[in-house]
């Protein structure tokens, strides 16, 4: 089974265009998992424009279903994990001024480092996740952090699906099939959508988790939320 982790950024970003609670991320949160979403997931970034880390505490505080908390690992990262405990961390190393995430991580580059905050996550009793790209000697020195899953960093499928989707999807295949073998769990995400979940999830069989924010709440502008997360749980069976 693989399960779908909505992301509420975007639901924070409408909220913070205005500077009061509407739409109130927590309500929303808790809809999507109403709705039948497996996960709820947040980037809070350092400048918090969308995600703040107070919303992190309430979420926590609220959610019944997995709390996936993703961003660049620094000291207010590392301490709001700490302070939260969530069912999973995804490392991503996005600068603070990025857009959105826009890479993996170079985990041979970054071992040490990576290799001891899997070690200190893993204290605190919080599943591991490390953002990365296709690149295999890359995923097999994300195994050797330690690490219980790699996140697969889809926007390269995404933005190749329409021209040529076997061609698109082919080293994610190669690169689950690797990570499966070598004992890594697979999530994967950025900007998956009702075009090109299927597909994805077809040729992948074993992913474990996807999460997806942006295509997803702009989709629920057109089919209200609750069908929304219906369409793309469909995608997933
Ligand atoms: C790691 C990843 O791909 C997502 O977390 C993405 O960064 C979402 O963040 P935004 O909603 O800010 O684009
Ligand atoms: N990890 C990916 C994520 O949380 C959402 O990415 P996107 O769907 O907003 O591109």
């Amino acid at each position: 089974m693989t399960k779908l982790s909505v992301n509420v950024n975007k639901i924070a970003t409408l909220r913070n265009a205005r500077g009061g609670n509407v739409p109130n991320v927590l309500q929303v949160a808790l809809d999507c998992e109403k709705f039948g979403a497996q996960g709820i997931t947040v980037h809070p970034r350092p400048d918090e424009r969308h995600i703040r880390y107070t919303d992190v505490i309430e979420l926590k505080q609220h959610i019944k279903t997995e709390f996936n908390i993703e961003g660049n690992p620094d000291d207010r990262f590392i301490k709001i994990i700490e302070e939260v405990n969530p069912a999973q961390v995804t490392m991503v190393p996005d600068a603070p001024d990025a857009l959105t995430s826009n890479a993996g991580w170079n985990v041979l580059k970054h071992f040490d480092h990576l290799k001891g905050l899997v070690d200190h996550f893993h204290n605190l009793g919080v599943r591991t996740s490390i953002f990365v790209g296709t690149d295999l000697d890359n995923i097999t020195a994300a195994k050797e952090t330690g690490t219980d899953r790699i996140e697969l960093y889809t926007e390269p499928y995404a933005a190749n699906y329409h021209n040529d989707k076997a061609k698109a999807v082919a080293p994610f295949v190669e690169a689950a099939q690797h990570a499966a073998k070598i004992g890594l769990d697979i999530n994967a995400g950025h900007d998956l959508n009702l075009d090109n979940l299927a597909y994805f999830k077809q040729c992948l069989p074993k992913l474990d988790e996807v999460s997806i924010g942006h295509a997803l709440i702009a989709d629920a502008l057109y089919l209200g939320l609750e069908e929304t997360i219906k369409r793309y749980l469909l995608q997933l069976k």
